[in-house]
């Protein structure tokens, strides 16, 4: 394979920027350098070049609220890769009752079109020997993260008592447990009392979820996982109680991950009082768009570092699917895009604003994933021997979101209209040019399955620290036992 070497940028990594250029061969970083040569030359002049990004959080094709998210494996990474990003993590998702192995055998035939290379989370919908069983053979197939859903009652949700016994079993494997940190029981009864009282549109689907349901289920997790004695990964941490409830927890020494979205760190709650009722039901996703104080906090959760990862939960609905909630807004499929847009908008929010330096771009976006979910360095990093998954990033190129312009399969996109300055002059998915500006290379197919390997550094300290600390008999000498009565 003909070798490509990326000349005359400027290398950002999560803690170093520095002038060089950068040889591709085999699908791998073979240097790192001044003055390389190869042969193709693809010009960075005025670039940085940066690892490309990692997409922790996305639904293809996922089976949700009686449809399937409409972007597949194929228009999902094709949109990542036009802004950007070279890599998602997606979720199998078994229907309660149903065999882990059967939900990851679906989401391999799913995925062998995707453009770029992927990985999967294994949710748990519900449980019983067979699923703990399970969870090994899903563990040695490179799924090594499990996620619970705490809200979605009747459908996705599960208990505490099921929650504390898979925490554990991810304990015993090496596996980190994930959670969408909203309390089931409370959002259920408040869409009861919004629809009796004929609240029915979108804007009710905020009320039904106020930001006290996520603070209180990320809390009720934290300490859950505490006592099971694993680290925790909270999804879509949308508010300041979520929020909170980390940085007290990782203050305390706790391995505790927060995960932001674009959506919530761009976009706020007013979206939901639009008078145009698609408007606004494009717009439900859980948890909801919050206001712009609760948006400060991540901003500043980011930069201070107790909350690690910006994603999407990229998971598209049209504006057909959407309209099943005509009239009940619990019926309006949960979800919003993003793929494409995640890069350009948070660098221009972020990078451009100074709320975040380049390094933090590259962490947030890129490297932090690849720690927390143990694919580093072969992901999210910018030296010999990594993957060559790179974004070539033009500072000065600047484009208006439009729907008529994305990848994706849906018909309109939460960003429409916003001004982005910061875009790919390149994207490169394992040394394959698969993005040169707007003009796309991505192959169907190229994706290839991650795996990765359990008992990261921190399952590791935490549990010699948790057998250190572990509950002991006292020994007594019988001689000075009382007698019993
Ligand atoms: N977030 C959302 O509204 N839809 C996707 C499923 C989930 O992650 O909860
Ligand atoms: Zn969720
Ligand atoms: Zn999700």
């Amino acid at each position: 394979m003909a070798s490509k070497v990326i000349k005359g940028g400027t290398v950002v990594t999560a803690d170093l920027t520095f002038e060089a250029d950068v040889l591709v061969e085999g699908g791998k970083i073979t240097a790192v350098g001044p003055n390389l040569s190869g042969d193709e030359v693809l010009d960075a002049a005025g670039c940085y070049v940066m690892p490309g990004g990692i997409d922790p959080h996305t639904h293809m094709e996922m089976p949700f609220m009686g449809t399937y998210s409409s972007d597949d494996f194929e228009s999902g990474t094709r949109a990542g890769l036009s802004g950007g990003t070279t890599m998602v993590v997606d979720f199998c998702l078994p229907a309660p009752g149903q065999s882990l192995l059967e939900a990851m055998q679906a989401w391999d035939n799913k995925s062998s079109k995707a453009c770029a290379d992927y990985s999967f989370h294994m949710a748990i919908t519900w449980w019983g020997e067979q699923v703990w069983k399970e969870m090994e053979t899903v563990v040695d197939r490179g799924i090594t993260t499990f996620k619970h859903f705490m809200a979605y009652k009747g459908a996705l949700m599960i208990d505490d008592d099921e929650m504390y016994s898979s925490f554990q079993r991810c304990a015993d494997l090496g596996a980190m447990p994930l959670v969408h940190a909203e309390n089931g029981d409370v959002v259920a009864q408040l869409q009861a009392k919004l629809m009796a009282e004929g609240n029915t549109g979108p804007e009710a689907h905020a009320y039904s979820r106020p930001p006290e349901v996520e603070g209180e289920a990320a809390n009720r997790a934290i300490m859950i996982a505490d006592m099971a004695g694993v680290p925790l990964y909270i999804v879509h941490v949308s508010c300041e109680q979520a929020h909170e409830a980390i940085r007290r927890a990782r203050q305390k020494g706790m391995r505790i991950f927060g995960e932001p979205l674009i959506q919530h760190l761009v976009l706020d709650e007013s979206e939901y009082q639009n008078a145009d009722w698609d408007h606004a039901a494009r717009r439900v996703m859980s948890p909801p768009f919050r206001s712009k104080l609760h948006q400060d906090g991540l901003w500043a959760g980011l930069a201070a570092g107790s909350l690690q990862v910006v994603a999407t939960d990229h998971c598209a609905f049209t504006t057909e699917q959407k309209r099943y909630g005509v009239g009940d807004f619990t019926k309006i499929p949960n979800g919003t895009g993003g793929l494409e847009d995640r890069m350009p908008v948070l660098w221009t929010r972020g990078v451009n604003t100074g709320r975040l330096t380049m390094n933090e771009f590259v962490a947030v976006t890129s490297t932090n994933s690849a720690k927390i979910l143990n694919m580093y360095p072969r992901k999210g990093a910018i030296r010999e021997g990594s993957d060559a998954d790179i974004v070539v990033w033009d500072p000065k190129r600047s484009k208006t979101i439009t729907a008529d312009k994305q990848q994706s399969a849906i018909d309109y996109n939460v960003f429409e209209g916003i001004e982005v300055t910061g875009l790919p002059r390149f994207t490169l998915t394992r040394g394959e040019v698969a993005v040169v500006e707007s003009e796309m290379k991505a192959k169907p197919g190229h994706g290839e399955f991650v795996k990765r390997p359990p008992n990261p550094a921190p399952n590791r300290a935490l549990s010699t620290w948790k057998e250190i600390t572990a509950p002991r008999k006292v020994i007594r000498d019988p001689a000075k036992m009382p007698a019993g009565v």
